[in-house]
């Protein structure tokens, strides 16, 4: 479990909320709020939705017990709140895509309805859980699309910001990364854990042959040896081909090497070659060091052999976009509609109960998106949410709603997926998302229109003000 007590996990000033709306009476209301998030990360044309298993266990788990309460007694917090909150549980509906959904900007990917005390009280934890793991699992996407076929490992987990790193491990599996050297993660997630040597076990022997020997000895079946502590042509390699051919003649087979410094595309070439010559051509070349989508597409490019990426600090810190600008914003109150207005015209919220239609090409890849509210019917057009003159026609175009319901009155109604599963689900939409939007270098915009009824919704509670 990522968070036994999840429920002081959270910024103040949604206690401090809950308890006012609780003293002033109000927190019975009715209320929904939206997640969506305005911009899409790393300059990219997409986002992998992640976090939602967690958020699943974390929304089961959120009681107070009697040292949270006692805690925020020392915060000034009312004894009859702190009563309240002793009985409290969650027991308003959520309805979300799924995890592993290829979603986009503007779109409300997850709601919560409730009152407004229970509604509002989970704004932070949502918001930390699907920001995280929705940005990794976007990076982990984007590095095995460079990576293709190729396998590509995490091992992160030394440069992750803190305890993020156990999410971490979990998102990039969910992005498509095969496995993690997070032991933890592994556990916890049912991700598979592997990995190879470091350079301190090279050193601590003296010589590199002992060194590889040793471990060869210990792990006949699954060895990597790190090639470049010393010199990778002229010593590594040749150390390496000589444990193979040791192995060779006790029935067992290296695995791999891997580089670690150097130009990687020119090592991997050398080192093929290496191999080959020796009849070790079943012996797999894995790189590592600063790899990103760009240096990995920049080794494809250059048909570099190596068979297999190891990642970490460009994958667990999201380089170089740090966060998701994933919010959460109050959609209706009481049964009203309501909004969020702003200057800035696109800040302005979508008011009242949405769905979201993905409109499809005749191939069944995605043409674009539609946020209609939730009782509308089938659309001939959506709109552009700002520019009155841009529309697309979705008139008898095929078409699936997103959004379904996973929390009925405070009970998970799914059985939350697996990173394994996700990761399948993450895959397959993968495939109904055209090339142009998954290009690095500016992708071309997937639309996510809104329909009339919403749009003149929106406008008419922006004149009221
Ligand atoms: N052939 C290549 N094409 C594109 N990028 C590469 C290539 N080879 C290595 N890189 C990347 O270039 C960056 C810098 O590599 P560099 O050779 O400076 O590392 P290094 O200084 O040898 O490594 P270290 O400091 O760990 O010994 C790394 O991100 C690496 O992954
Ligand atoms: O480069 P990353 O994508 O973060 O991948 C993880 C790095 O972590 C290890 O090195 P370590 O931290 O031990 O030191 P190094 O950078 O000197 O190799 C490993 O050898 C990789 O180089
Ligand atoms: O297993 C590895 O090779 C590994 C693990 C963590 C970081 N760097 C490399």
């Amino acid at each position: 479990m990522l968070l036994q007590k999840p429920t002081l996990y959270t910024d103040f000033y949604e206690l401090t909320m809950a308890q006012g709306y609780f003293l002033s009476g109000r927190h019975q209301q009715p209320a929904n709020f939206d997640y969506f998030f305005r911009s899409l990360p790393f300059k990219g044309g997409y986002v992998i939705f992640a976090g939602l298993s967690d958020l699943l266990e974390i929304i089961e788990n959120f009681t107070f017990h009697e040292d949270e309460l006692a805690y925020l007694k020392e915060q000034g917090f009312k004894s009859e709140f702190l009563s309240y909150l002793k009985d409290f549980q969650f027991q308003g509906d959520i309805y979300s895509v799924k995890e592993g959904e290829v979603i986009f900007a503007n779109e409300p990917v997850l709601r919560v309805e409730g009152n407004i005390l229970e509604t509002q009280i989970l704004e932070t934890v949502i918001l930390n859980t699907l920001n995280f793991e929705s940005l990794i699992a976007t990076k982990a996407s984007r590095i095995k699309l460079a990576a293709g076929d190729k396998s590509v490992l995490d091992f992160g987990l030394r440069r992750s910001q803190g305890l993020g790193g156990l999410q971490a491990s979990k998102a990039s599996v969910i992005g498509g990364i095969g496995g993690s050297s997070n032991v933890l993660s592994g556990k916890m997630y049912d991700i598979d854990v592997s990995g190879t040597m470091a350079h301190s076990w090279v050193q601590s022997f003296g010589d590199e042959i002992t060194a590889f020997r040793t471990y060869a000895r210990h792990y006949p079946d699954a060895s990597i040896l790190l090639v470049d502590t010393y010199d990778t042509l002229k010593s590594g390699v040749p150390n390496a081909i000589k444990v193979a051919k040791e192995l060779e003649e006790k029935g067992h087979k290296l695995i791999a090497i891997r580089l670690d410094s150097g130009d990687l595309a020119y090592l991997a070439r050398q080192s093929r070659n290496m191999l080959d010559n020796a009849g070790l051509d079943y012996v797999k070349i894995a790189a590592s060091n600063q790899l990103d989508e760009y240096v990995i597409k920049s080794l494809q490019n250059q048909n570099a052999p190596i068979d297999l990426f190891g990642v970490g600090t460009k994958l667990v810190t999201a380089y170089d976009d740090p966060a998701l600008d994933g919010v959460y914003k109050l959609s209706s109150i009481n049964g009203n509609p309501t909004l969020k207005i702003s200057e800035n015209i696109e800040k302005i919220t979508l008011p009242d109960t949405k769905k979201i239609v993905r409109y499809l090409n005749e191939d069944g890849s995605f043409y674009c998106d539609g946020v209609l509210l939730e009782d509308e019917g089938e659309q001939d057009v959506v709109y552009h949410p700002h520019v009155t003159h841009k529309s697309s026609k979705v008139a008898e175009l095929k078409s699936e709603t997103l959004l379904s319901k996973i929390v009925d009155q405070g009970r998970v109604t799914i059985i939350p997926t697996t990173p394994k599963q996700s990761a399948a689900y993450a895959r397959e939409r993968l495939t109904k998302l055209n090339q142009e939007h998954k290009r690095f270098d500016n992708p071309h915009v997937y639309k996510v229109g809104v329909s009339k009824k919403l749009r003149d919704l929106k406008d008419q509670l922006v004149q009221k003000g």
